[in-house]
């Protein structure tokens, strides 16, 4: 919907605009969105300011990507060092000091800040102030900054990128058992000798599937409640099993079509309720991880005030521009993926077209987003799946390759797993990707890639693949497709031309 149109109550002549601006563009929140967003205006010669409440980087650098990824490291690490013997190699069970393990986490992150530091991005031409900025009107923000005084800055257009902050569900109980999430697990436990020993972790989406893994191979006794019959509840079903297979090889006690209804703590002992059918029982634990979902930043500083609604995330049109067309959101708080790429790539529309958009105004693109969820096995997907092909009753075509029957995956030890592309009947034309396996992730690239250019299989299946790689799998799908659409007509001639030739 096109909220330039509509809503006059808070049309922008409410508001006295002012004859001049001190800057072209300001941004609230230095996470993926923010960042980029104001790489791109001092790119562009604009005068930008980039304002955080927080930590420089938002959560993918201090809560969420980078934490989760270094952690999901060690964790193999460790399952490497368990399973030794799959290798030839004589199998240990690691000592884990989990407090190095903490340690190396937070050196990773202090490795990567300097990337989105303050002070790379002054270097970069961009204004950065540290502290809690504010919507007054559609043209002017209010910045307490950190060391208590106020600043008010006019903007010719503004950019709303505070993301997203775990979503704590209204469990009874919840608030007294002491619960994590993923903003607070990194200080929390960062000086614990050893990893919790009973665990719980809440919620079976990207986050809680990540952790529950980690934590269970770097000792802890998992247990991960799941509401919905499966784990990854956006991915296919053969995808979803397959991690959940190697989730409770791991150890993780699995529970799906387990809600959780209520928590409480007796004396030294904590427990949740779990709900399944119409049974209910308690469980304990030592520590629980909510890991239920992420709501968007909306509320406490000016949006609902200039008539931005804000239900469930900012509320933009195609342009990434809100009911004022100079105020723009992206990343987390404006969805509809909460992705630090995307974030990224929404930044590009937002800040051109907080710039420029009264010459020319781009459309978010979002025909061609991939993903990846980073446990072992991992499952990366680009497009249609096929249960949405099916729901969408799209026409597909669907050609699997096991990962299973690829030769460097089975000189690593990785044979498993396998590689999904929906195809439009009869045509090579990709509809969508799933793999799930090692390196995932990297290996969906070269559909990202095919996808986003109109490339089909022929053009994969005619591309050298450096032999022995994993990303063979790929032209291997390719092959398989090739191989159902021989034509039988041409086969048979060619028989009988090869037959002629033999005399
Ligand atoms: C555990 C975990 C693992 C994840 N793993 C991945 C992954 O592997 N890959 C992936 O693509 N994504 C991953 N994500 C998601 C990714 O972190 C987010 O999609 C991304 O950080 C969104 O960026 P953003 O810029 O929209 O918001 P954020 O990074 O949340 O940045 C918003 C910033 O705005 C600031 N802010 C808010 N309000 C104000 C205000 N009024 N004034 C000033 N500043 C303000 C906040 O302090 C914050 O720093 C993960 C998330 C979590 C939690
Ligand atoms: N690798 C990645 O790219 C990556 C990693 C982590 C997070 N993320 C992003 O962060 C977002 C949030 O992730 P998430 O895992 O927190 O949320 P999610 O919404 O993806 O999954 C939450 C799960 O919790 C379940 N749930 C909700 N309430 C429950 C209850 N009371 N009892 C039991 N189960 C309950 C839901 O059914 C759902 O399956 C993701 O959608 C993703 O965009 C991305």
């Amino acid at each position: 919907m096109d909220q330039t149109q509509k809503n006059d109550d808070f049309s922008s002549a409410r508001w006295t605009r002012p004859k001049r601006f001190d800057r072209n563009l300001v941004v609230i929140g230095a996470g993926s969105a923010g960042l980029v967003s104001a790489y791109i205006a001092a790119a562009a010669k604009a005068k930008v300011t980039l304002i955080e409440a927080n930590k420089m980087g938002g959560d993918c650098l201090n809560f969420g990507c980078v934490p989760s990824k270094a952690l999901i490291k060690s964790a193999r690490v460790a399952h490497q060092m368990r399973h030794a013997d799959h290798y030839g190699l004589e199998a240990v069970e690691p000592n884990v000091p989990f407090s190095a393990v903490m340690e190396r986490i937070h050196k990773v992150i202090a490795e990567i800040e300097p990337h989105d530091s303050v002070e790379r991005y002054t270097g970069l031409g961009v204004e950065v102030l540290e502290g809690y900025a504010k919507l007054i009107d559609p043209w002017t923000v209010e910045v307490v900054l950190n060391d208590g005084s106020t600043q008010r800055l006019t903007t010719r257009s503004i950019i709303i990128a505070t993301g997203a902050q775990p979503f704590v569900p209204p469990i009874p109980g919840l608030a007294e058992s002491g619960y994590l999430t993923s903003d607070t697990l990194w200080e929390r436990l960062r000086d614990r000798p050893t990893a919790p020993r009973r665990l719980v972790v809440l919620g079976g989406g990207p986050i809680g599937c990540e952790l529950a893994q980690s934590f269970a191979r770097l000792g802890s006794e998992v247990m991960q409640i799941e509401m919905a019959p499966r784990l990854m509840m956006r991915e296919d079903e053969d995808a979803s099993a397959l991690v959940e297979a190697s989730m409770k090889a791991d150890g993780v006690n699995v529970l799906t079509n387990h809600k959780a209804v209520g928590c409480g703590v007796n004396g030294d002992e904590k427990w949740i309720e779990v709900e399944h059918g119409s049974v209910r029982r308690r469980i304990g634990f030592d520590e629980i991880i909510v890991a239920v979902g992420r709501a968007p930043r909306l509320k406490g500083f000016g949006l609902e005030e200039l008539g931005i609604k804000v239900d469930r995330v900012i509320e933009t049109n195609q342009y990434l521009q809100t009911l004022h067309p100079n105020i723009l959101a992206a990343g987390d708080v404006a969805g509809p993926y909460q992705f630090t790429h995307v974030a990224g790539h929404q930044a590009w529309f937002a800040s051109i077209n907080a710039l420029f958009g009264d010459l020319k105004r781009f459309k978010a693109d979002y025909s061609v987003i991939p993903w990846a969820t980073f446990t072992d096995p991992e499952v990366a997907r680009v497009g249609l799946s096929e249960a949405e092909a099916k729901e969408k009753n799209i026409p597909h075509e669907v050609t699997r390759f096991g990962i299973d029957d690829l030769d460097r995956a089975i000189a690593d030890g990785a044979a498993r797993g396998f590689v999904k592309v929906l195809t439009v009947p009869g045509k090579d034309k990709i509809l969508g990707a799933t793999i799930v396996g090692e390196h995932a992730g990297d290996l969906l690239a070269e559909f990202v890639f095919a996808m986003k250019h109109g490339h089909g299989l022929g053009k994969i299946l005619g591309t050298i693949h450096i032999y022995p790689t994993l990303a063979e799998a790929n032209k291997m799908v390719a092959g398989q497709w090739r191989r159902k659409h021989i034509n039988g007509f041409l086969l048979s001639l060619l028989e009988r031309f090869q037959t002629w030739r033999r005399g």
